[in-house]
């Protein structure tokens, strides 16, 4: 059947990652009609406004005979910015360069006292009268270490966890030299700990470990150094690279030593320049927008200078830096690489990570802006799906490629989630493939999971068994193109990871979500067992769908059936998001207020 599309000869189309039929049609000068017509030929269904994978853009063109290069968010930024001849990749010339200061995150598991560390540094250096001497949190901070007879500085981005560090890199902004790993000596080595830990790896970020709360009697710091090897972080004193210090931060003890390997680290591994002339680049860090002062974002200067009166664009926004305010709240009139500063002037506050830099005039910066609103918005409007699945390594493989299969295993206890990676090692796994997993938990997936699949050069799918991510957690993911699978029997992800990897993955249904209800109150009724009394949280409930129950996001129940449904006291077949409803679950009565009712259907899989 022909479609009457264009046929190429080879010549190169350039569209973005996440491009539809519809604006490669734009580029052809095609009708979209014959391109979805084509790709049906090829056996795909694809919508022209869907977006369409890599994979499917350069199936059709190779089939139409075009040359597509796809062209990823980054690329386009920096052709963007050298058609006003700014180039950030720019070499530098040698003699332009000067050394700079570290740019530390402090990151571990709850309450093993990031705040109060971050505190105790900044306290420890608050100079004697110091004008002003209130400090403001303004996302970030520099202090001065004497070292060696030199005064050297040390940045500290000041927003503990993990969360901020890696919303910054799924960006692309690679802002952090060092992490400074917390590890409460009274509780060890926790999850969130080896959640950090694997961040700062996947980021190839060195590693300063601070055991903390050494004030407290049942302090055991030795533990926690031989707990970390098994995570391949030696200590010094073991025989390893990485330095421990031990320190409480409450009582501010062991902050300067804690200083003192952070500069030493830095110095042993990293080479830490940046030019000092030019015009500013740097990194937004925080920003909001204050009812009195507008826009306020604190950004990291990179490299160059930043003055008060310069021209600059961060994300989508512009304008002319009014003022320039330290952590201690003093005007500054200029700022170099590595120094934080709270910015007051943009038309608007840029997001966590997006780059800013200084440029020539006010009208540039506008045209900057005002050209990555636009495609910020094309591409919201495409909604990249170009998504890595199990089923995508399944074709890779056919086609004889190499590839990886990473992982992110969380699951309801240690126990099932080591039963799972062991069986997954265990598998017989084809030599074109390795298998890694990143990261391993107990509880529900959460955003930093998903933060760290995206942010991940090669394609991570999330295992969850007996666990699931929240609807905003599954928004990001979709966001973002990552794949969540979920099981609720070892057996089974195991099975379908091992068809995938022999390439023999065909499901044939899969579930779709319909909604989900909370559990409010409940009813007992001697005659049908307990009633939930539910406000429906998203989309719909309806009766006799399949369900499952939720307790702070573990599945404690699954392969429910909704059997009765009401609305006050009439029966309902099905009941919207913001209504409520009183419904039981067959004859399953285990269940409790602030319970989440998920509902699905299983429906036949749409395949190529
Ligand atoms: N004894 C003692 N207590 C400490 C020390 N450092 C922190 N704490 C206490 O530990 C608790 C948690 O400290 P935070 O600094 O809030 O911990 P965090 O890691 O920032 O916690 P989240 O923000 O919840 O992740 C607080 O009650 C602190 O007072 C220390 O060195 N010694």
């Amino acid at each position: 059947m022909s479609s009457g599309a264009p046929r190429g000869q080879g010549q190169v189309v350039r569209l973005s990652r996440g491009a539809s039929l519809s604006d490669f049609a734009d580029k052809i000068n095609a009708n979209p009609g014959s391109l979805v017509q084509e790709m049906f030929n090829l056996g795909e269904m694809v919508t022209a406004t869907q977006s369409c994978s890599d994979d499917t853009l350069q199936l059709l063109g190779e089939h139409l005979g075009f040359d597509i290069q796809i062209v990823s968010p980054e690329d386009e930024d920096r052709e963007l910015l050298a058609q006003f001849n700014i180039d950030l990749d720019a070499e530098v010339a040698e003699e332009r360069l000067v050394s700079r200061a570290p740019v530390v995150t402090v990151m571990g598991h709850v309450d093993h006292g990031k705040t109060k560390l971050l505190d105790a540094i900044r306290k420890a250096n608050v100079v004697a009268g110091e004008a002003g001497g209130i400090t403001q949190h303004i996302g970030a901070y520099q202090v001065h270490v004497p070292h060696d007879g030199v005064d050297r500085a040390v940045t500290f981005i000041d927003t503990p966890g993990h969360e901020a560090f890696t919303a910054m890199r799924a960006r692309g902004a690679q802002v952090t030299d060092i992490v400074i790993l917390v590890v409460a000596a009274d509780d060890g080595v926790m999850p969130q700990t080896i959640e950090a830990l694997n961040h700062a790896k996947a980021a190839d970020v060195p590693i300063v470990v601070a055991v903390n709360k050494v004030d407290k009697p049942e302090a055991n710091p030795d533990k926690v150094r031989q707990q970390l090897t098994e995570y391949g972080l030696v200590a010094e004193e073991y025989g390893g690279e990485t330095m421990f210090v031990n320190v409480a931060a409450k009582p501010g003890i062991g902050i300067e030593e804690l200083l003192e390997a952070v500069l030493l680290t830095a110095d042993a591994s990293l080479e830490l320049t940046a030019p000092i002339d030019g015009p500013a680049q740097g990194v937004a860090i925080e920003a909001h927008l204050d009812k009195g002062r507008g826009a306020v974002a604190t950004v990291l200067v990179q490299k160059g200078t930043l003055r008060a009166g310069d021209s600059i664009v961060a994300g989508g926004a512009h304008g002319r830096v009014r003022a320039m305010l330290d952590e201690n709240g003093n005007q500054v009139a200029e700022a170099g690489p590595a120094r934080p500063v709270m910015v007051l002037g943009l038309t608007a506050p840029p997001g966590a990570g997006d780059t800013f830099l200084a440029a020539a005039d006010d009208r540039t910066v506008r045209q900057i802006a005002e050209q990555r609103q636009a495609r910020r918005r094309a591409a919201a409007f495409a909604n990249s799906r170009g998504r890595a699945t199990l089923e995508t390594l399944m074709e890779q493989l056919k086609e004889g490629e190499k590839t990886s299969l990473n992982l992110i295993l969380k699951g309801d206890g240690s126990g099932s989630v080591e039963a799972l990676e062991d069986a997954l090692f265990s598998l017989d796994i084809p030599e074109e493939v390795q298998l890694k997993v990143l990261d391993r938990g107990v509880g529900a997936i959460t955003e930093s999971n998903v933060m760290l699949a995206s942010a991940s050069s090669e394609p991570v799918t999330i295992i969850g068994f007996n666990v699931r991510a929240s609807n905003k957690v599954r928004e990001i993911a979709d966001r973002e193109g990552v794949e969540i699978r979920y099981y609720t029997v070892i057996y089974q992800a195991i099975e379908e990871i091992e068809a995938a990897l022999k390439g023999l993955l065909k499901p044939e249904y899969e579930e779709v979500e319909l909604g989900s209800a909370e559990i409010r109150d409940v009813f007992r009724s001697s005659k049908i067992g307990n009633i939930s009394g539910c406000i429906v949280r998203s989309g719909i409930i309806r009766r006799n769908a399949k369900a499952r129950l939720l307790r702070d996001g573990t599945v404690v129940a699954d392969n429910l059936t909704i059997t009765s449904l009401k609305r006050f006291k009439d029966d309902a077949t099905e009941v919207r998001e913001g209504f409520e409803c009183g419904l039981t679950l067959g004859g399953y009565n285990n269940v409790q207020v602030g319970d989440i009712i998920e509902t699905f259907e299983m429906r036949e899989k749409v395949r190529a």
